[in-house]
């Protein structure tokens, strides 16, 4: 099966030996239109597995595929399949949203017709065409995200990864994301990784993986996984709902 298959993968950093592993035998894999939440509190290692995902670094041991493409391999191939957002912006706010969009596209090697085409495209399945020529300093947050999910798409990827996209977003706006990604998912195959600490981001049918030191301690689909997961994740991150939530408040 295509997507995203991460297969044993073990991460030390270098001089902390003495610690154990960032990532220690993480392993799930995330189906063609699937949405899997990669759930774990601060220090689980998501920014780890997110680098070696991108092939920042690559892993001690074990194995990642993209569409099918082994990432140590054949990297160019597996990185040529794969969409990113980052945690942090990396948008030109001086630019408007279509010059974005062609600009990232002639990073890709994308260019003239074929680029214009990419990035109507793009931005049309964001619901974002609309806003073409407005500066990206003059958007909400929310539509600022949507830009960087659909400049992640341009070159039609099989795979999206999506490290904490809500980061800094109010709940209305960070909902409305999260439904428009569950769409997209569903909409056109694509396999979705979305990278999160908070529960509320994650829905009954999706695929979950559960983060904590490093090791994947839950795995599978979100409801079966567990009702009272917000409860169990409580647990972990020491009763601190600010984990959860955004707002930290005693338990
Ligand atoms: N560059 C680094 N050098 C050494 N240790 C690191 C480095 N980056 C992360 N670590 C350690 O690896 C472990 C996993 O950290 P990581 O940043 O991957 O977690 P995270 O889940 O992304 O957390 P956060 O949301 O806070 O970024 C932690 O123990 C962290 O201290």
């Amino acid at each position: 099966m295509a997507g995203l298959v991460v297969d044993k993968v073990t991460h030390l950093y270098a001089g902390r030996s003495d610690h154990p592993p960032a990532l220690d035998q993480v392993s799930f894999s995330v189906d063609p239109g699937q949405f899997c939440a990669l759930l774990g509190p601060n220090g689980a290692g998501k920014s780890t597995l997110f680098g070696i995902l991108t092939r920042l670094f690559a892993p001690k041991s074990g194995r990642v595929e993209v569409a099918g493409h082994d990432m140590s391999r054949a990297p160019l191939k597996a990185l040529a399949r794969m969409g990113v957002v980052f945690q942090q912006p990396t948008l030109d706010l001086d630019l408007t949203v279509w010059r974005n969009m062609l600009y990232f596209a002639g990073l890709h090697g994308i260019t003239g017709r074929a680029a214009k085409l990419a990035a109507s495209e793009a931005l049309d399945r964001l619901a974002m065409v609309e806003r073409g020529s407005e500066r990206v300093r003059d958007l909400n947050g929310g539509h600022r995200r949507r830009l960087e999910i659909a400049r992640a798409l341009m070159h039609r990827p099989e795979v999206l990864l999506l490290d904490e996209p809500t980061v800094g977003l109010d709940a209305q706006t960070r909902a409305d994301l999260v439904a428009h990604v569950h769409q997209l998912a569903r909409d056109s195959g694509l396999a979705v990784l979305w990278a999160t600490h908070l529960t509320d981001e994650v829905h009954a049918q999706d695929a979950l993986v559960v983060l904590h030191r490093g090791r994947v301690i839950e795995r599978g689909v979100a409801e079966q996984v567990g009702p009272e997961l917000t409860q169990h994740f409580l647990a972990l991150t020491g009763g601190l709902t600010g984990e959860l939530t955004g707002e930290r408040q005693p338990a």
